[in-house]
């Protein structure tokens, strides 16, 4: 009997920095059941790490530097022509730093998930941790949503928590919220790519049922 070929769902990661929560999807994605493939890595900063961890996994790579266009749009139409090249069923977005036109994130509708330290819709933007701790909040955490225009304010898929204990600092809450990144990304994008999380007009469906709210998961920290 010949065996049916099976191509598996194709991610795109997209980052600026390190790539640990990349490490975490390459590591997740070497598993023999993981639905999908990571085709390709792209970044906006040519010397970002994420890019050596990529090539470290064989992973093909591309970087589309933002400083290199007048403007945001010329960045996005050069990074959506990139992007398209591979041909991908998800874009990953994973600390990647910068925000994205309307037309570009109309192109990936439904296709493109972020992630973000924070409990959303709670501290969108930059510098969470230390807003968090600022603000004397006694909870912070990461959530994981589907791209929309609106700066962090696409629907929510999952979040996991953090407690804050009155010792943390940015560092120590950024790497709490951390371990739950590496947690709870690997299984969100598993979900998508065995096609159990869709995105129903402003709707997140699980199994085709209308979530009433984000996944609680994670282990606590
Ligand atoms: N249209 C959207 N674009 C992006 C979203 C989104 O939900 N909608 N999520 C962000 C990710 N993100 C937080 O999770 C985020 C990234 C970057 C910024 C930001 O202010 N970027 C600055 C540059 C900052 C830098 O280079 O260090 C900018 O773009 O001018 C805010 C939030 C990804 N894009
Ligand atoms: N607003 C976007 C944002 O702040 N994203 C955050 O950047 C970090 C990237 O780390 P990594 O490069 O090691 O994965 C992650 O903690 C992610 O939540």
């Amino acid at each position: 009997m010949i065996a049916a070929e099976v191509t598996l769902p194709r991610i795109l990661v997209l980052a600026s920095g390190s790539g640990t929560n990349l490490q975490a999807l390459i590591e997740a994605a070497r598993e023999r059941d993981f639905p999908g493939q990571i085709v390709a890595v792209g970044c906006n900063r040519p010397g970002a790490f994420a890019l050596e961890r990529a090539a470290q996994a064989g992973i093909e790579t591309f970087t589309v530097d933002h400083t290199g266009y007048d403007s945001r749009e010329a960045f996005d139409a050069a990074l959506l022509a990139a992007i398209m090249k591979f041909n991908p069923d998800v874009v990953v977005l994973a600390g990647f730093m910068r925000i994205l036109t309307a037309d570009f994130v109309r192109a990936l509708k439904g296709k493109m998930l972020n992630i973000h330290p924070s409990l959303l819709p709670r501290y969108t933007g930059l510098n969470t941790h230390q807003r968090v701790i600022d603000a004397g909040d006694t909870l912070h955490g990461v959530s994981i949503h589907f791209v929309t225009e609106d700066l962090d304010g696409g629907p929510v898929i999952a979040q996991a928590e953090v407690r804050v204990d009155p010792s943390d600092t940015a560092a120590t809450l950024a790497e709490k919220v951390q371990r739950q990144e590496h947690i709870l990304y690997p299984v969100v994008i598993r979900w998508f790519c065995e096609g159990r999380i869709q995105l129903d007009g402003h709707q997140v469906l699980f199994d085709g049922a209308a979530l009433e709210g984000p996944m609680r998961l994670g282990a606590d920290d």
